[in-house]
């Protein structure tokens, strides 16, 4: 068997959670395997967002002397784009490295990110000019220029089409081929969790289809269910 080291891993400790009396989390714990593709599911509602909200600084954990990932440096992918629309796509990728990178850096990695996601031949259009396809490959390689150890990706593809949603998959396993990023993806779609990670933690106790991963024996080892409150 595999042996996980614990430099291996981005260990969260103690998350405790309630919304008025809902309590969402109570002393949870969860590992992350680093440098690999981590993807969180679970039944709407059960808290996967929340979790990414509060891993990741966004919203407070209740208890206090809580460590988030902040250190390591984190760039998002949400579901919606969150592009500036009076700048052009390269302006809109470059505009999170501004002060990072001179404007030559800046240019060539754009470039790059670009390349990767196959939307050279956009660079100077404005995001209103775009389909919600094209935008959410913006998204991803202004995530992935951005020198993070961390991205975030809260339902990246649900908004996407069945073709865009290929294309875009298959660009972000391009890029991880090449970078070591720890990735940490929620989604709904079990095909999609199975697709593109290293890990599936399951939130919760029964979440629809779980079955249709554990039958497959390839499956065996990657995934991992967690019991909430
Ligand atoms: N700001 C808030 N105020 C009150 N309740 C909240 C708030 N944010 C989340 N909740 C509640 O906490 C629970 C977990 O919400 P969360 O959005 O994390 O779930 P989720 O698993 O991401 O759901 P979905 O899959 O539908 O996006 C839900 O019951 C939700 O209603």
């Amino acid at each position: 068997m595999e042996t996980i080291n614990k430099e291996d891993l981005i260990s969260i400790n103690n998350i405790n959670k309630k919304f008025n009396e809902k309590v969402v989390f109570k002393n949870f714990n969860i590992d992350f395997y680093k440098n690999k593709v981590n993807c969180i599911i679970g039944k709407s509602g059960c808290g996967k967002s929340t979790l990414l909200n509060i891993i990741s600084g966004i919203i407070p954990n209740d208890n206090e002397n809580f460590e988030t990932i902040e250190k390591y440096g984190v760039s998002y992918i949400f579901q919606e784009d969150r592009l500036v629309d009076w700048l052009t796509v390269g302006e809109n990728i470059t505009l999170v490295v501004k002060k990072l990178y001179n404007k030559k850096m800046s240019d060539e990695l754009c470039e790059k990110y670009l390349d990767l996601v196959g939307i050279k031949e956009y660079k100077n259009y404005y995001p209103q000019m775009l389909s919600g396809g094209l935008r959410q490959r913006v998204n991803i390689a202004r995530a992935f220029i951005y020198p993070s150890k961390i991205v975030i990706m809260d339902e990246p593809f649900k908004s996407i089409d069945v073709i865009n949603k290929e294309i875009i998959m298959n660009n972000f396993k391009k890029i991880l081929e090449r970078e070591e990023r720890t990735v940490l993806f929620v989604t709904h779609d079990i095909d999609e969790a199975l697709l593109l990670s290293d890990k599936i933690y399951v939130l919760g106790n029964s979440p629809i289809n779980i079955k249709k991963i554990i039958d497959k024996k390839d499956n065996i080892g990657k995934i991992d269910i967690y019991k909430l409150i």
